[in-house]
């Protein structure tokens, strides 16, 4: 989508609104032409004693009195149906961006800083909030007060008009050379502000860190210097619009001393009437207010092209064609066999791949595990299998469907992943473990077999409110080994066909891995599972291991058959067993 389309296909969502408005906002100005062409009759008709003239002048005056009452109403009306499309446009592009970027690949989300999007959220849809709202309110006032306005003026002695305009259109001029040099400002502002959001995240992620290792004047050295480029630009901005704000409004005073000056001028020749002089004066009053409005609207809209911008760099990033596709309503009815057939995978701008020629089966309801030391590619494999990474096509299949071409929605539905950093959501314990399964009757047995499963029922149960206890925000109430316990049990509520567990026991001891693995395995009987770990404990018990090294499949078998055959495995296993005897 293009600027225009995008700013044209939000226009259009309130097209109703904006037309009412745009009526409005016309009556709203005729009224105020109008007006004083009645308050200049009055005038003129003031100095003539007939009863004719009198009754004209009451004639007149009712006129201003209706006139003006008439044009309260209409203008509320127009501030109602112009204002409001502004927070319409935000709050549908809110749920448009929430949908995009809930559906984009990880590969943005890694692109794109959170700190980013959150500045984009925020502060940029202010700027489209008001780009549609006061923004068109004030363009369309203006529009009209500029053009009818002095054509009242015209109608009563061009000259006076054409001369009274020469300051506002000398203002115009210089005007629009600070409006040219605001835009920039504008821009760089919003990037500034996009900026301090992305750092502000990182620091806040990183807090205890930045405290335990007394970081913290290096941070605030770090946010003071962004800080203080934003405050720089900012006073860009504002110092333009010192200068030429005022400009409009002396233009307008200008104009008047014109009328006055020149217009008295005109009187004493009895080329113009009082009244006309004082409608002169109501007129070039009726342009001071749209002149001044004039710095607004160049602000807004400014604020609004950089927003559009920085929102199209979220709409239009772009989702794969595949998961574009309706995922297809159909559930398996068994369970398929998962094959990964000589899959070679790098990561973008890397030379050498993190994975080379693997392949393997996990059979339905096969249980197998990979082994394999920190950086062998373990978690790489995984993320390939759930199709968190693209995968090139032709190398991993879900029975004969290759799961590069299933839309992702549509593949995770068989699929459930429980990685090694659990998130949690700052709410309570048994809203964690639900979380997602809302509109599944799910009844609290369930959430107390699958709080019992992952050895987490007795931790609960000391706390203080039970379930209902809230864990702060990602999880910080709870010890590493609880929040991937509470991950397991937040998994094993909804049920998949193939569940990965990768490295997600490594917080807790050996005697609890055993049972939440034991517990596990007579749980999940037809399902299939794919368990990844350093520790040989947590796998021994499998149906089939794989031994990853520096990306390669070098070992497979069961583990005894691997403890026989692979001197890897076995020395691996030697190793841990002395930490096995030590918490035992
Ligand atoms: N997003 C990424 N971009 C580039 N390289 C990456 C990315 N993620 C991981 N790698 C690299 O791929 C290699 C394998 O990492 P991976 O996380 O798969 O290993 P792992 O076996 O899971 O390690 P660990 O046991 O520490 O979790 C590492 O050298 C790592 O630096």
């Amino acid at each position: 989508m293009t600027k225009r389309q995008f700013i044209l296909h939000y226009f259009l969502l309130n097209k109703w609104s904006y037309l009412i408005a745009f009526v409005c906002i016309f009556l709203v100005n005729w009224l105020q032409v109008e007006i004083p062409r009645y308050i200049q009759q009055a005038i003129d008709l003031l100095g003539t004693a007939e009863a004719a003239a009198q009754h004209d002048l009451n004639r007149n005056v009712m006129f201003v009195v209706v006139f003006s009452l008439i044009m309260v109403g209409v203008r509320i009306m127009s501030r109602m149906f112009a204002l409001n499309p502004g927070r319409i446009t935000e709050a549908q592009l809110k749920n448009d961006l929430f949908f995009r970027l809930n559906r984009l690949p990880n590969a943005f989300h890694q692109k794109f800083a959170s700190g980013k999007l959150i500045s984009i959220i925020n502060n940029d849809l202010n700027g489209i909030r008001l780009f549609y709202g006061i923004g068109f309110l004030q363009l369309v006032n203006v529009i009209f007060a500029l053009s009818l306005t002095p054509i009242w003026m015209w109608r009563i002695s061009p000259s006076l008009m054409l001369y009274s305009v020469i300051p506002v259109v000398l203002a115009f001029f210089v005007f629009n050379q600070g409006f040219i040099r605001m835009r920039k400002y504008h821009t760089q502002r919003m990037h500034r502000l996009q900026r301090l959001s992305e750092q502000l995240m990182n620091y806040l992620s990183g807090i205890d860190l930045i405290k335990n290792q007394q970081m913290g004047p290096w941070v605030k050295q770090e946010i003071n210097r962004v800080n203080e480029e934003l405050l720089d630009t900012i006073m860009r901005v504002t110092r333009i619009q010192t200068f030429i704000m005022p400009l409009l409004d002396y233009a307008n005073d200008l104009m008047k001393v014109v009328i006055l000056g020149l217009g008295g001028y005109m009187l004493l020749q009895q080329n113009l009437t009082l009244g006309e002089i004082t409608a002169f004066l109501s007129y070039s009053a009726l342009l001071a207010l749209p002149l001044a409005q004039l710095g607004r609207i160049a602000v807004v809209y400014q604020m609004g092209m950089v927003s559009v911008e920085s929102v199209q760099s979220i709409l239009n990033a772009e989702i794969p064609k595949i998961d574009l596709q309706a995922s297809s309503e159909s559930e398996s009815s068994t369970t398929q066999t998962l094959s990964v057939r000589d899959l070679t995978f790098a990561y973008p701008g890397q030379d050498s791949p993190t994975l080379r020629n693997v392949s393997f089966d996990i059979q339905p309801g096969e249980k197998v595990g990979v082994l394999g030391s920190i950086g062998s590619g373990k978690s790489t494999l995984v993320n390939c299998i759930n199709h968190h990474l693209d995968v090139p096509a032709g190398h991993i299949f879900w029975g004969e469907e290759d799961i590069a071409q299933m839309p992702r929605r549509h593949w995770r539905r068989f699929i459930r992943t429980m990685t090694q950093e659990p998130y949690l959501f700052s709410d309570t314990v048994e809203a964690n473990i639900r979380f997602g399964t809302e509109g599944e009757s799910i009844d609290r047995g369930q959430v107390e077999e699958v709080l019992s499963l992952s050895q987490l029922a007795e931790d609960v149960s000391r706390f203080q409110s039970g379930d209902q206890t809230l864990v702060g925000e990602k999880g910080i109430m709870l010890s590493g080994g609880q929040k991937q316990r509470l991950s397991i049990a937040r998994a094993l509520l909804s049920p998949a066909d193939l569940i990965i567990m990768d490295n997600v026991l490594s917080a807790v001891d050996y005697e609890t891995e055993r049972k939440i693995l034991g517990g596990l395995f007579n749980r999940i009987g037809d399902q299939s599972v794919l368990v990844v770990s350093h520790r040989i404990s947590a796998l021994e018990s499998l149906d089939k291991i794989l031994v990853l090294h520096e990306g390669e499949v070098i070992a497979r078998g069961t583990h005894e058959e691997l403890l026989a055959n692979s001197d890897y495995y076995r020395e691996t296993w030697e190793l841990q067993q002395h930490d096995v005897e030590e918490q035992v």
